[in-house]
């Protein structure tokens, strides 16, 4: 069915203006004053801003991890991301060695059909390169549009890699013009400094973040970085937690190699501290990178105002605290690592970031869906308001105030990092692809009716991918 979009104020990246929006099939058929259209839905979205919908790049829904499996799966942590206003989500396929890349990904799409109520794609995590892999990619690209690949150099015996692993993922992505992200920390020192603490009886949440200091991932983050500008390829560095690490994206980025740098809501506005919390309430707060001092949040949003840092991804990884978080009452390294941050991700940069004045209006469009778009392929289908794009569409009121809390989110996680937090600015409606997904902040989606979105490569959508020097997106 037709609708018109009316009365609202449109932002984008780049503009902001009162228009209306036509929506036929999905998409968006005309932008402009007083449209008509035969038999079209009227939407009234008087004193409301709409955005495009927001885009999740790191995500971990129904994710085996530390022996558990995340609470959240892809309908429940997709609706509680649409309440949250965000349309599309990359969720991160997990690989085993030996194991053809093709097996996993079948794992992912088994996981997210039928459950999804917003579209979503994959990244895929390279754990090995040798000769099946390298044969598989070609075929992961062109018929999965697969175009992201993910390296951890951290969680040592589990997921990390070493660093030839990560050279020859960077070669095969610069010959296929796909993007490589990295989880940037030492996992043999931070495998070191563990062993330490837990032989002198370090056991509290607190030893999580004191033995993975900012230190170790600097150090990843610039080697990375150097083996990026060696590969001459293209480096997407997830989840940066603190000054020391988004310095080392800036230095590179002086020398002219591709690097793009995304934070989390946790780092803007939660701190270290938190893993102090009594009665082992710290463990809800254990994630990788772990929470920083203090400073070190000021430093993250100068660095998403100055271009330093691009994108803002949730990281959800959610368990919960009964029986999951729990398992790790004497020994933090048995806490699973991860916490719940898919709803809240849009609202907090909007609060925090443009309330308060840290960023502008379209640098928060940008921050949370555009560049997103443009960095993984999705871009203009997704990420913008024009003509010929799906019609993915957030319409928020800015006068709005809410108090979050476990007790009224969307998630099935049995609580809030963000619990207690004044957020000014909600979604009030959400629609993917023409369709409500929430309308007047009650759920209407279906399960099953988000579609899994094959990627452009970024060697595609960028104009200048296989240059150096005069790189800017
Ligand atoms: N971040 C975290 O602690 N858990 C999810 C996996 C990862 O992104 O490292
Ligand atoms: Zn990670
Ligand atoms: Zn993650």
């Amino acid at each position: 069915m037709k609708k018109i979009i009316t009365n609202g104020t449109i932002v984008t990246a780049a503009d902001q203006y009162e228009a209306d929006i036509l929506i036929e099939d999905g998409k968006i058929a005309a932008i402009g004053e007083r449209l008509t259209a035969d038999g079209a839905e009227i939407v009234d979205a008087k004193g409301a801003y709409i955005f495009p919908g927001g885009i999740d790049p790191h995500t971990h829904l129904e994710m085996p991890f530390g022996g558990t499996v995340t609470v959240d799966d892809f309908e429940t942590g997709t609706t509680a991301a649409a309440f949250g206003g965000t349309t599309t989500v990359i969720d991160f396929c997990l690989t085993n060695k030996g194991e053809p890349l093709k097996n996993a990904i079948k794992t992912w799409h088994d996981k997210s059909r039928d459950k999804a109520v917003i579209d979503y794609s994959f990244h895929l995590m390279i754990g090995e390169v040798n000769e099946q892999v390298l044969e598989e990619i070609p075929l992961v690209i062109e018929e999965e549009g697969i175009t992201s690949f993910k390296v951890f150099m951290a969680y040592k015996n589990v997921f990390q890699a070493d660093d030839e692993t990560l050279f020859r993922t960077l070669l095969f992505a610069k010959e296929h013009g796909a993007l490589v992200m990295v989880h940037a920390e030492n996992g043999d020192v931070i495998e070191h400094l563990v062993k330490e603490a837990l032989d002198s009886g370090k056991t509290d949440p607190i030893y999580h973040a004191l033995t993975r200091p900012p230190e170790v991932e600097g150090e990843a983050t610039h080697r990375a970085a150097q083996l990026t500008g060696l590969a001459d390829s293209q480096l997407y560095v997830v989840h940066v937690s603190c000054a020391e690490a988004m310095e080392k994206i800036a230095d590179a980025r002086k020398k002219g190699y591709r690097i793009y740098g995304e934070t989390c809501p946790q780092y803007l506005v939660l701190d270290q501290t938190a893993l102090e919390k009594p009665d082992f309430e710290g463990a809800k707060y254990v994630w990788s990178p772990p929470l920083r001092e203090k400073w070190n949040q000021e430093e993250l949003w100068k660095g998403l105002a100055n271009g330093q840092l691009h994108t803002l991804g949730s990281d959800q990884c959610s368990f919960n605290f009964k029986g999951q978080k729990e398992l790790g009452r004497g020994d933090f390294t048995k806490i699973p690592n991860g916490g719940p941050m898919i709803e809240d991700r849009f609202s907090i940069l909007y609060s925090e970031g443009v309330e308060k004045g840290r960023i502008s209006l379209n640098q928060f469009v940008d921050i949370v869906s555009t560049k997103i778009a443009k960095l993984f392929g999705l871009f203009p289908q997704k990420g913008t308001i024009a003509v010929g794009s799906d019609a993915d569409l957030v319409i928020f009121d800015p006068t709005a105030e809410r108090v979050i809390s476990a007790e009224t989110h969307h998630m099935a996680v049995d609580y809030n990092a963000f619990e207690g937090m004044t957020i000014k600015g909600e979604p009030v409606s959400v629609l993917s692809r023409g369709e409500f997904v929430i309308r007047d902040k009650a759920f209407v989606g279906k399960p099953g009716a988000g579609k899994y979105l094959k990627r452009k490569r970024f060697a595609d959508v960028s104009n200048s991918a296989k240059k150096r020097v005069t790189f800017q997106q």
